[in-house]
């Protein structure tokens, strides 16, 4: 298993691009099964997560070719309706396969998926949005079949602004006979990607970005070209990166808006940004102040930048607290950040952290992807040397990585 080795204390400089978005992309490959021909995705960035819906497409029967940043997907002879388990358990995102495969083939079978490091995460979201639509669920040893003679459109009550529910909920409806709503819907960036996949696919979707999405079902789609939005979080995690290495850096290819909540934290943490267009430059500085952080739904700070804030706090001036409001247990990182002289205390879902002048490097462990991110940002903040074991979960989500921090001017290195 591979790990980082970084030599801290550099100060980041120079411009870095930001890539596709792993959140964007997963449903909207997912999505390529509802229109039957040659769909080509643009800015899919190369990641593992990208390389298991490749595999799992391939493996329903579709031709999948790889050109530089783009993905041709050739659903015509997809043949099968079924995820072995062995792709099941690689990757979380596949259930964002049960809603295109029973609108095109009236059912699925998929193993039930896991739990993950940061929490149980359930799914009885997606099948009360799918059974509402009327597909029928089976669910034996390990494994979940969903079958529906007809999809009719329905109206849908979140209990929770799930994402990956709302996706699915979105997929199937396209095909069902008649209007959908879906209230309490996700608001995330992602959800209108995905909407406007759907609608440049041919469906008839509305809504999305609001909390109330309408869906009217159509006959049929076709396939199209296709360009996902930037990364939000991976944008996020520069900014964080070139303020706590007290760098200056410009952040291309963002899309400021989708960052808000993390730009306003940044700059009442007293960071200097500079926002123009789709760029943003970071001019870092000796000292930051501690701030508090809750994470929320969109357009609330996300949970996905909750722990490379966490590393960013550890070293500011005075007390942060950090609520994690969206997963159970999503702050494990502390413990690792804790090894490099971190002061995390933990009361329940809250992070109560007390700045420290330095980190200092050391052998840490990366518990998911997000909390590999912020022990990343640790290793290139802190004095010495640190090494990050089970990078695994950080290729999840991060293209280039260490070329990226390289390119800055950063001392990482990758051994396998
Ligand atoms: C591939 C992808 O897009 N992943 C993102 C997506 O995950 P994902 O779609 O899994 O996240 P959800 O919004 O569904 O989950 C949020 C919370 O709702 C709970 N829940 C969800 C579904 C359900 O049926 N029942 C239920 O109880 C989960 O356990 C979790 O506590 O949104 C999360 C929240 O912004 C992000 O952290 C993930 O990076
Ligand atoms: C939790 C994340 O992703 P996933 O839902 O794919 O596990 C993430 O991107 O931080």
């Amino acid at each position: 298993m591979g790990k980082f080795i970084i030599n801290g204390g550099q100060h980041l400089q120079g411009e870095v691009q930001i890539s596709g978005a792993k959140n964007a992309v997963l449903p909207i490959l997912a999505g390529t099964v509802l229109a039957e021909g040659e769909c080509t995705i643009g800015r899919v960035p190369h990641l593992r997560d990208v390389k298991v819906m490749q595999e799992v497409l391939t493996t329903l029967g579709a031709k999948v070719k790889e050109e530089e940043d783009k993905l041709i997907i050739d659903n015509k002879g997809l043949s099968s309706y079924e995820i072995p388990e062995s792709l099941m358990r690689k990757m979380r995102a596949t259930v964002f396969l049960m809603g295109p495969l029973v609108a095109r083939f009236g059912q699925f079978k998929i193993s039930q998926p896991g739990g993950c490091s940061i929490g149980t995460r359930p799914i009885d979201l997606h099948l009360k949005g799918l059974r509402a639509l009327g597909v029928e669920f089976k669910q034996g040893h390990g494994f979940l079949e969903g079958k529906a003679k007809k999809l009719t459109g329905a109206e849908i009550h979140l209990d929770f602004p799930s994402v990956g529910a709302t996706e699915n909920i979105m997929m199937a409806a396209t095909r069902a006979e008649g209007k959908t709503l879906i209230y309490n819907a996700a608001r995330e960036p992602e959800i209108v990607d995905l909407q406007n996949f759907l609608n440049q696919l041919g469906a008839n979707v509305r809504g999305a970005g609001t909390d109330v999405i309408k869906i009217k079902g159509v006959k049929k789609l076709h396939p199209v070209e296709y360009q996902v939005i930037p990364d939000r979080i991976e944008a996020g995690t520069f900014l964080v990166a070139a303020a706590i290495t007290r760098g200056d850096v410009l952040v291309k290819d963002v899309i400021p808006e989708h960052i808000e909540a993390v730009i306003a934290k940044l700059t009442e943490a007293g960071i200097n940004l500079k926002v123009d267009g789709d760029q943003i430059r970071v001019i870092g500085q000796d000292n930051w102040k501690g701030v508090n952080v809750k994470t929320l739904p969109y357009p609330g700070f996300a949970t996905d930048m909750q722990a490379q804030f966490m590393t960013f706090l550890s070293i500011a001036k005075g007390t942060s607290v950090i609520t994690e409001t969206i997963f159970e247990n999503r702050l494990k990182h502390a413990d690792e950040l804790r090894r490099m002289g971190a002061e995390v205390k933990i009361e329940g879902n809250s992070a109560i952290i007390t700045g420290v002048e330095k980190l200092s490097g050391t052998t840490v462990e990366a518990t998911d992807l997000r909390a590999g991110a912020a022990l990343v940002l640790a290793g290139l903040a802190s004095e010495g040397k640190t090494q990050v074991e089970n990078i695994y979960h950080i290729d999840r989500g991060y293209e280039f990585l260490t070329e990226k921090l390289s390119d800055l001017g950063a001392n990482i290195s990758r051994k396998e």
